[in-house]
């Protein structure tokens, strides 16, 4: 894929990894569109760390091994992916780009790729469900109305979705700045597909200094869910639970004690709490805390093969990437999705490659020390 600015003078910039991605989507969407992606809350403190966090390691390659072939192969609560690197659940596909999520969830079946759907999604998961080719899971956010999150649990059982992503760290919606300067709100054309008409009321009419989306949170999401009625849906359901924006061993401990399957550690990209842990910081002790009761995942900041490495090998089974695969949508659609997901597969091949771990089973904490430190192994 190329910038679109190319004229015959001048020779197209390919794109050739997230960030040009994320310049070329810029150029194209409103800012208002941009800002939301793009952004986190509060001084977006956390947003930079939990990039950062990856720069704050060094690789120790072992020479002399026998490389030829490399293989990111993995299951993810029993389903065989093609490499350990899924789609992060995001809302409104549709604001990048109008095959929204079908683009996205081709893109990753293609790649072999774990999607997560969004309880907020702009296709219905039906829809997605129909498109997919790889495993799916469905992300939901409690509502306050329960019977619209258990419908939507028979709802993702029904259509083969394979676990449910319960996000907990957004009992409400954290002051997103750029969002409230810029007063957003979604367009007219675009809704939330899997939610009844009720939940669509006051999306769409917006003012500066406010954003609809944080209102709609404060309207619909129950902050009062706790530990206590996990056990309500666990009742709904057989599917596998995971619980997203885990970021402490005593709620992965929790978690793990209560039969959940798997546990993604995550700053929500940094839009929630600012100021919390970095993901990658986490890590460690909620792998240590889950011991192998559950799979734990980690998103936030991943950007390169190199990031996936330095993620599997504190632990994580698998990574999420979140804005570069709406990047890749808002250029290209499946393409420039799909061209993500396969930079970072071969990034990630080659990084296996010139660390001489050819296996995932290799890729162990030996790998990293910290930048600037000795030994730590
Ligand atoms: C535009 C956007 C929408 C998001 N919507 C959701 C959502 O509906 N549910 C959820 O659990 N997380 C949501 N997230 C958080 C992502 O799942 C993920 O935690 C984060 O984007 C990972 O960071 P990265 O974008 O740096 O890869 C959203 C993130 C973005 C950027
Ligand atoms: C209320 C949350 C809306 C989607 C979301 O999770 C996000 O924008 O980060």
């Amino acid at each position: 894929m190329t910038a679109p600015t190319a004229t015959p003078e001048t020779r197209p910039e390919p794109l050739l990894n997230p960030r040009d991605y994320e310049s070329a989507a810029r150029a194209r969407l409103d800012r208002s569109v941009f800002d939301y992606i793009a952004g986190g809350s509060g001084d977006e403190l956390t947003l930079h760390e939990d990039r950062a966090a990856y720069d704050r390691y060094r690789l120790r390659p072992r020479a002399l091994v026998d490389v030829s072939h490399c293989e990111p192969a993995t299951t993810l609560l029993g389903a065989p992916v093609a490499l350990p690197v899924g789609i992060a659940p995001m809302a409104y596909h549709q604001l990048v780009h109008p095959d929204g999520e079908l683009a996205t969830v081709r893109a990753a079946g293609a790649a072999g790729a774990l999607t997560v759907t969004s309880t907020f999604a702009s296709t219905s998961l039906e829809d997605v469900a129909a498109a997919a080719t790889g495993p799916l899971w469905l992300q939901l956010y409690v509502l306050r109305r329960r019977e619209v999150t258990a419908s939507l649990v028979r709802r993702a059982e029904a259509a083969g979705y394979r676990a449910l992503v319960i996000t907990v760290d957004t009992p409400r919606m954290a002051r997103r700045e750029r969002d409230l300067r810029n007063g957003f709100r979604l367009p007219a054309h675009i809704r939330p597909a899997n939610l009844d008409r009720d939940h669509e009321a006051g999306l769409h009419e917006g003012r500066a200094g406010d954003s609809t989306l944080a209102g709609h949170a404060a309207r619909h999401h129950d902050a009062a869910f706790t530990w206590n009625d996990l056990a309500w849906i666990r009742s709904l359901t057989d599917l596998p639970l995971v619980l997203k924006g885990v970021l402490t061993a005593e709620d992965a401990h929790r978690a793990a004690g209560l039969g959940v399957a798997g546990l993604i550690v995550s700053t929500h990209g940094g839009r929630q709490l600012d100021g919390v842990v970095p993901a990658l910081e986490a890590l460690p002790e909620v792998v240590a805390a889950a011991g192998d009761r559950c799979e734990v995942l980690v998103d936030g900041g991943v950007r390169r093969g190199t990031d996936v490495l330095k993620a599997l090998a504190l632990g994580a089974r698998a990574v999420l990437v979140g804005r570069p695969v709406l990047w890749g949508l808002a250029v290209d659609g499946e393409p420039g999705a799909a061209q993500v997901l396969s930079t970072l597969r071969a990034e990630l091949e080659e990084a296996m490659a010139l660390t001489g771990r050819p296996r995932l089973s290799d890729v162990t904490h030996d790998l990293l020390r910290p930048a600037g430190a000795g030994r730590t192994t």
